[in-house]
């Protein structure tokens, strides 16, 4: 059986109004691959991973899962997870109910819920806040929270847009390692929103450099999958080199959007 999660074949998205969110796009996400998305403002990335998430259907070209067209598969098909930079937890609920929220939808036991809850939470560093509320949480730990509660149902892929893009600096370092250790040890597979560069140097082993007016992908950049990424990678001249060449891909993927905007107009 072949590795790819997810391929879009020249998949392509016309809003009503005949804005070209996206011009055709081809991507293929494999097992195991952590491939993030970034470029300007407008690019298509939220398009992108609304086509994905099925909240709209393509113009043309197709979507398949694991080889098969999405609409075949069906919603609940795809085993999908999602996080955003809003953690949106329940507030009255304590953590490991927030994280067993999606098993409960899906009809599983309390016991059973409650003991892969457990092991989510264990997963992000959080075996011990179970009974915790999320008033009584950083925002790095609502963030880890919500990948939890992400994991908890074993998604084939994750969908991650910005989800650190509010916190600090320091946390944002710490959870990016959380999750390159997810991706590169546990094989979690994961498609990454970012508008920073560094930490798609840090994550990817593959980064999607897009630019708008139309959204396309301008660039493909490979990062050798075996590089620990600590944060010896994070200070290693190795590290420099690729945040050097992927700024000079998406300084030239802004520019070239720069101009089909002016020759739009
Ligand atoms: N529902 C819609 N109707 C019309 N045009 C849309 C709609 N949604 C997005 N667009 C347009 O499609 C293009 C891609 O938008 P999209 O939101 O996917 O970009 P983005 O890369 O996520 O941008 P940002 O980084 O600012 O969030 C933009 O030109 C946007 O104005």
């Amino acid at each position: 059986m072949s590795d790819t999660v997810l391929s879009l074949d020249a998949v392509e998205k016309v809003f009503p109004n005949g804005v070209r969110g996206l011009a055709p796009v081809d991507l293929t996400v494999r097992a195991g691959e952590f491939v993030s998305l970034i470029g300007p403002s407008g690019c298509g990335k939220s398009t992108l991973l609304k086509l994905i998430a099925n909240l709209h259907g393509p113009s043309a070209g197709s979507l398949r899962w694991w080889g098969s067209d999405f609409r075949g598969v069906g919603q609940k098909g795809r085993r999908l997870a999602f996080v955003f930079q809003d953690a949106t937890l329940m507030p009255w609920a304590n953590v490991g109910r927030n994280v067993r929220l999606p098993l409960d939808l899906m009809g599983v036991d309390r016991a059973s819920g409650d003991a892969r809850a457990r092991t989510a939470l264990a997963r992000v560093g959080l075996g011990h806040a179970a009974e915790r509320y999320p008033a009584q949480l950083s925002g790095g730990m609502r963030m880890r929270v919500s990948i939890a509660r992400a994991l908890v149902t074993e998604p084939d892929l994750l969908l991650m847009d910005e989800p650190f893009g509010a916190l600090d600096e320091f946390t944002r370092n710490r959870l990016d390692e959380e999750m390159a250790r997810l991706c590169y040890q546990d094989g979690l597979t994961t498609l990454f929103v970012t508008h920073a560069l560094h930490e798609a140097a840090f994550l990817s082993s593959n980064v999607m450099v897009m630019a708008a007016h139309p959204g396309r992908i301008h660039a493909r950049y490979a990062i050798d999958r075996t590089i620990v990424r600590d944060e010896a990678f994070r200070l290693s001249e190795r590290f420099a080199e690729i945040s050097r060449e992927l700024a000079v891909l998406l300084e030239a993927a802004s520019h070239e959007s720069h101009l089909a905007a002016e020759m739009q107009t």
